[in-house]
């Protein structure tokens, strides 16, 4: 059909003796659309016909976006192409007094014009993407949102992101005139006003990038006892980094092409300039702006020259298996979410906290390798001592507490840039832990058995962690968290996201675990509490917006059959949380 009337309306044009291409194109899918919409709702339905009508609309506003663009490509490559060639790249030109002829000449080439954009552009970037990099990781994973600093910075981003070009020329050239006098004109103040428009890209786009890493992957190195700043280098940015290099790719696109700011920062010349630091500089937009606008005599020459241009010390703290925790307080800021608990872990058991939701069970629970000091705010009041040294004692540092006590997360959280073979090995890796190819096997190979996983994965241990079943993957993390040694193993709800099958798979390797570590596990899930863990303990809470409070903690059978508290009776058989 469209062919039809593409065909009706030449016919009518040619008739006419006006044959016009756009508008034959416009008429022919305006009549098109008009006669696929009333021949469908004639001879197939309403709904049929308003599907067929809307698809048309959106292919024809389609090749509309892209009209333009394919156009400026095929003006630019026909009419660049005769040219560019060897000689253009390779040589210097510009306008020039032939003596000969008493007649001004432009004379291909571009040279001075290719290594002008190379060297401003480069300069540019080499000061940029520094400072915009470093300046989201401080916005995104140091700053508070209340931090007077980051609102400062983020507004100045926002206003610089809407700076006209031009305004930046004027900005380096004004800066410049200042301190070197008139006349500044140099590559370097054009690279100035390129990182004016430069930095905000870089800013926004990184910070963008930086936000999506997910919040479980900066937990998943900390908890592995990787400093903040080992964190952010080798897990947030190595994840985010393709986002990141597009990011820059698109301010590098965004500042090569300018135009306004060099011209007025670097002016323009002709002559070759590679001293970045003394004199105009030409780059290629501005050589395809100055040819065209000041073209020499033989203007065909000069419009073909426009065409032409288009990771810590291993201080050893006895951090071992028994935890002693004498009234402790956690707060969130102000907020008191925890209060007194004293409670005694013992080595080589499985203890389980329970209670409804909201009872500070995870929040104690991560006061145990200091992980709850990580959300801004978090702090807690009182002794937590393993094996009878204070975790919370001074000039304890947190890193290597976390190296003593692991922890595996609610949902299995695999460093996605890494390989099973990586993951299980980014404790040692993270932290610079020089380790021999050998012993790297050894570790990598006991920890998988370790985590029950070893069979599973033995042939594919190149392969992506995150390709694993969401069980493998839990598993996958319990053998990252115990590669590191660790003498205490903390466990947030490991087997909420998991099927029946793959809870089975982690119970049965809890027990196994209970031999070598001390095991706590926050649950919902009765049955699994009284299936792995040897002492439970149950939290409760008086109401919304008061702390939670541990209320009975005994043996296991004890809690589930003979419970003292009413409200742990309550509780466990059900009548309430
Ligand atoms: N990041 C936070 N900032 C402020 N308050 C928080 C934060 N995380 C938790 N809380 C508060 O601390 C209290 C205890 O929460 P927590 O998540 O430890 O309870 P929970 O018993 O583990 O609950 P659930 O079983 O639902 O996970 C709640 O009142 C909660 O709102």
């Amino acid at each position: 059909m469209l062919v039809g009337v593409a065909v009706l309306v030449a016919g009518i044009q040619l008739l006419l003796g006006d044959f016009h291409l756009p508008s034959w194109l416009i008429l022919t899918a305006l009549l098109y659309l008009v006669a696929i919409g009333v021949g469908s709702s004639i001879v197939e339905s309403r709904r049929k016909a308003v599907d067929r009508v809307v698809r048309g609309l959106v292919t024809a506003a389609f090749l509309l976006a892209v009209a333009p663009l394919i156009s400026t490509l095929w003006t630019v490559v026909s009419k660049g192409l005769a040219i560019v060639n060897w000689d253009f790249i390779t040589k210097t030109g510009g306008s020039a007094f032939d003596p000969d002829t008493l007649a001004v000449v432009a004379t291909p080439g571009a040279l001075q014009a290719i290594v002008g954009t190379l060297i401003i552009t480069g300069i540019a970037a080499l000061i940029s993407v520094p400072i915009g990099v470093l300046a989201a990781v401080y916005l995104v994973e140091y700053a508070l949102p209340t931090n007077p600093l980051r609102r400062t910075i983020t507004f100045l981003v926002d206003v610089m992101t809407g700076i006209p070009s031009i305004v930046a020329g004027l900005f380096a050239f004004s800066f410049f005139a200042l301190i070197v006098g008139p006349k500044a004109f140099s590559g370097f103040s054009a690279s100035i006003a390129l990182c004016v428009l430069m930095i905000p890209i870089v800013i926004r786009s990184t910070e963008e990038m930086l936000r999506l890493v997910p919040a479980d992957l900066r937990e998943a190195s900390l908890a592995l006892g990787v400093p903040r700043s080992a964190t952010i280098i080798k897990v947030v940015l190595r994840t985010a980094a393709s986002g990141i290099i597009t990011g820059v790719v698109l301010a590098v696109a965004r500042v090569v092409g300018e135009t306004a700011p060099i011209f007025i920062a670097a002016s323009f010349t002709d002559n070759f300039n590679s001293n970045p630091f003394d004199g105009p500089m030409q780059t290629l937009p501005v050589m395809a702006y100055t040819a065209y606008s000041f073209p020499g005599q033989d203007i065909d020459a000069s419009q073909a020259q426009a065409w032409g241009a288009a990771r810590v010390d291993p201080r050893k703290v006895s951090v071992s298996k028994r935890i002693e925790v004498e009234d402790l307080n956690v707060y969130y800021s102000d907020f008191l979410a925890v209060e007194g608990v004293s409670i005694d872990i013992q080595p080589r058991t499985v203890t389980a906290f329970i209670g409804p939701s909201g009872c500070g069970k995870s929040t104690f629970l991560r006061t145990l390798n200091r992980m709850h000091e990580v959300i801004p705010g978090g702090h807690v009041k009182g002794r937590v001592l393993v094996d009878g040294d204070d975790l919370y004692g001074p000039g304890v540092d947190p890193v290597l507490v976390r190296r003593h006590v692991g922890m595996v997360f609610q949902r299995p959280n695999p460093f996605p840039t890494m390989s099973i073979r990586e993951n299980v090995l980014a404790g040692a890796r993270l932290n610079n832990k020089r380790i021999s190819r050998s012993d790297a096997d050894a570790l990598v190979e006991k920890s998988l058995q370790g985590a029950n996983l070893w069979n599973e994965v033995k042939d594919r241990l190149d392969k992506p962690g995150g390709g694993l079943s969401g069980g493998q993957q839990q598993r996958l993390c319990i053998a990252r968290a115990i590669a590191v040694s660790p003498d205490v193993l903390l466990m947030d709800e490991p087997c909420s996201a998991l099927d029946p099958i793959s809870t089975f798979a982690i119970e049965e390797l809890i027990s196994e675990l209970k031999n070598e570590y001390t095991i706590v596990i926050v649950t919902h899930n009765m049955q699994q509490a009284s299936r792995v863990s040897d002492k439970t303990a149950f939290f409760n809470i008086a109401g919304t917006g008061k702390p939670g409070k541990l209320i009975e903690y005994n043996d296991t059978a004890t809690i589930f059959t003979a419970p003292t508290v009413q409200a742990t009776e309550d509780y466990v058989s059900g009548r309430f949380g």
